[in-house]
């Protein structure tokens, strides 16, 4: 890992792009060609879960050849929330301003990321997503779509957050943000991550813009998701949605304070 001081990007000050990896040996240098051919100053870490398949070391030749390329190698696989949380880590304590969250795989275009960037001037947590007027998916069996689609709506109704893609993977948060949601706290490891971290963002009154993307499913290499990924989102997302019912209600039936007159404020 080389450990430079972070360089300023457009006019936006500096960027970091923090790609969580688990078996990408062969997407992650081509991901990194593109996102250098996209924006040339940015700088990208690698957050490898220990990949059997050998993509921490194709990483490491990659450091070694290119200032921008960074690693964090972790010892065994703790989802893609964990990975996100120490990559982030690394970037704040490195100074990076704006700190952006991008797959391996290609399914997010690092060519939309200008795009993504210029909104970041005026926002704080900018969504690549699929699900407003301009966004799609592209590639993807139906019934993941469906899956996704259902699961955006779920959270928006239990969450009231007004987020078309709450589990978009594509983001770029300011500093700032990462810095107030205490990511020490935030237990979430599987793709719930993107859920918990958009709603902690919207509770906290940060501005969030959603910019349209395509997803196009992955060409090489396999998806994450598992039964687990599923189940822990459905259980976390049921229990703040019942929670955040449950402070609605006791505010609405909470004694209200009286004035010295008896009259209830
Ligand atoms: N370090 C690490 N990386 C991981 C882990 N699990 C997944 N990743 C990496 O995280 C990225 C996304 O994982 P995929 O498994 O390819 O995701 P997907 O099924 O295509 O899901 C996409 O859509 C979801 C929502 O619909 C998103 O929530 C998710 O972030 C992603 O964009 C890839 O770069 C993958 O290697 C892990 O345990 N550890």
């Amino acid at each position: 890992m080389t450990d430079q001081q972070a360089q300023p990007d457009r006019e936006l000050g500096p960027v970091l792009v923090v790609i969580p990896t688990y078996n990408e040996r062969d997407n992650i240098g081509k991901i990194v060609k593109r996102l250098h051919a996209a924006l040339p100053q940015v700088h990208a870490l690698v957050v490898d879960d220990g990949s059997p398949d050998g993509t921490g070391q194709v990483v490491d030749g990659m450091v070694a050849a290119d200032d921008r390329v960074h690693v964090l190698h972790r010892t065994e696989k703790a989802g893609l929330g964990a990975a996100y949380v120490a990559g982030f880590g690394w970037g704040l304590e490195r100074g990076y301003e704006f700190l952006v969250e991008m797959d391996a795989d290609g399914s997010h275009a690092p060519e939309d990321l200008p795009r993504m960037l210029d909104a970041a001037a005026n926002a704080d947590l900018v969504i690549g997503s699929r699900y407003v007027t301009g966004g799609s998916v592209v590639n993807w069996p139906k019934s993941r779509e469906v899956f996704s689609r259902g699961a955006n709506l779920y959270s928006r109704i239990a969450l009231g957050a007004p987020i078309k893609d709450i589990t978009a993977g594509f983001r770029v948060y300011r500093a700032e943000v990462l810095r107030k949601l205490k990511l020490h706290n935030v237990a979430s490891s599987g793709y719930c991550f993107q859920i918990d971290l958009s709603w902690r963002t919207h509770e906290l009154g940060f501005r969030i813009v959603e910019v349209p993307i395509t997803f196009t499913d992955r060409v090489i290499g396999e998806s994450k998701m598992s039964g687990n990924v599923v189940r822990e989102a459905l259980i976390r997302v049921t229990k703040w949605g019942l929670r955040r019912r449950g402070n609605q209600l006791r505010s609405v039936f909470a004694p209200k304070a009286k004035t010295p007159s008896g009259t209830a404020k």
